[in-house]
Parts: structure tokens; C-alpha cells; sequence
């Protein structure tokens, strides 16, 4: 377990083994309803360059690129990988929802921002762990504009947490290297009743 940023980010390398990650990427590739997204930007309608999927206890509702969507029935493997990071954490962060991305290759990908919607609460956990192929997330310091690069492996287990989000942005870029499709699931709790 590396502390990154002290109380704002950790990785966990190994968290899921190599050949464990290869059978959950298989299986969420082909048994996710995959959809794409769309923003709305000067009164146009852009396709998100992902395919995205957003599961959870039922009746909830996350606003996401100023879209309500509403959660699909928990796939059992995110299930038990959802259960086994709360386990990590000794049952201090629970999760209620997961927003799944998957970049098809090296022209998916995802633009700057923090995960501060009002529904995650003040100072959110958010879980997010890396299947298939390693793609790079960058994350810039708000004030200083420092920027930082690390590789997101298959297994890895990156932890967002306390003033991360109000700190700083991340992104994940595109890349012309050839690159595995790659699958990525962040967990999260979504506060109801706001
Ligand atoms: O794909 C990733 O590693 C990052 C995903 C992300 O930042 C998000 O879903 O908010
Ligand atoms: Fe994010």
C-alpha cells in the first residue's frame, strides 16, 4: 500500500492478482450493457469517448454529465470486488454505486475533473480499480498546477479520499500508443434524501 498524497491518495498495486483481473475483464467486457454518454456543450450533444455502465443498490440516482441515470442490478463479480475493498478498508468506507468506464482503445478517454456532485457528500471515498490494459491518469494540483502521472495497473486499486477532490483534477488522457481495451470500475456512496 503506497500513501501518494498523505490522507488524499493510495494505491494499492496488487490489489486483485494478474490472472483474477484478466477473468473479470473477460467476463465485464462481454456481460456489461455497455452504453455511450453524451455531453451537452453550447447546445450541442458530444459523444463521451467511453462506453460507460452505472450499477448499484437499487433506486438510486446519480446526476453525471448533467444526465440522471439510474442503477442497473449489481453484476455478482462487481458485487464481491465491492465487498472485498470494503474489507480492505476494515468496513470504514462503504459504497453503495459503481460508475464503470471502458475505454476501447487509446482514443477513449476521460477529461479533466474532480468528483465533487453534490451527492457524494464532503470529502467522498471513491474506490477505483484498473482491469485489462495500464492506462496513465493524470492528476494536477489545483493551486500549484503541479502535475503528476502514475500507471493504473490490471489489479491496482486506487483510493480517493478527504480533500483529493477539492484539491485536485484528474484525467485520464489519450494515448496514439497501441493500447488493450481496458475497464475501469469506481465505486462510490451516494448520500440520498439531498
Ligand atoms: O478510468 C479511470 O481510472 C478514472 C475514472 C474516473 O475518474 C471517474 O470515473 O470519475
Ligand atoms: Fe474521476
Amino acid at each position: 500500500m503506497k500513501e501518494l498524497i498523505p490522507g488524499q491518495l493510495i494505491l494499492i498495486e496488487h490489489f486483485i492478482n494478474a490472472n483474477t483481473a484478466q477473468q473479470h475483464f473477460e467476463e465485464l467486457q462481454s456481460e456489461t450493457a455497455w452504453f455511450s454518454d453524451t455531453i451537452t456543450m453550447f447546445g450541442k450533444e458530444f459523444i463521451q469517448p467511453r462506453l460507460i455502465n452505472f450499477q448499484g443498490d437499487p433506486g438510486l440516482s446519480y446526476v453525471y454529465s448533467k444526465k440522471e441515470y439510474t442503477t442497473a442490478i449489481w453484476h455478482p463479480s462487481v458485487l464481491s470486488i465491492k465487498e472485498a475493498i470494503e474489507i480492505q478498508f476494515r468496513n470504514k468506507i462503504q459504497f453503495n454505486c459503481v460508475l464503470m468506464n471502458y475505454y476501447r482503445n487509446g482514443s477513449d478517454s476521460m477529461g479533466w475533473h474532480a468528483d465533487n456532485e453534490p451527492e457524494l457528500g464532503e470529502n467522498p471515498s471513491i474506490a477505483s480499480l484498473s482491469l485489462g490494459g495500464v492506462r496513465v491518469m493524470n492528476i494536477k494540483n489545483k493551486k500549484s498546477k503541479r502535475l503528476t502521472k502514475i500507471s493504473l495497473n490490471p489489479g491496482s486499486l486506487l483510493l480517493m479520499k478527504g480533500a483529493f477532490q477539492e484539491n485536485f483534477i484528474h484525467a485520464i488522457p489519450k494515448t496514439t500508443k497501441p493500447v488493450p481495451p481496458r475497464i475501469n470500475l469506481t465505486f462510490r456512496q451516494i448520500k440520498k434524501g439531498l
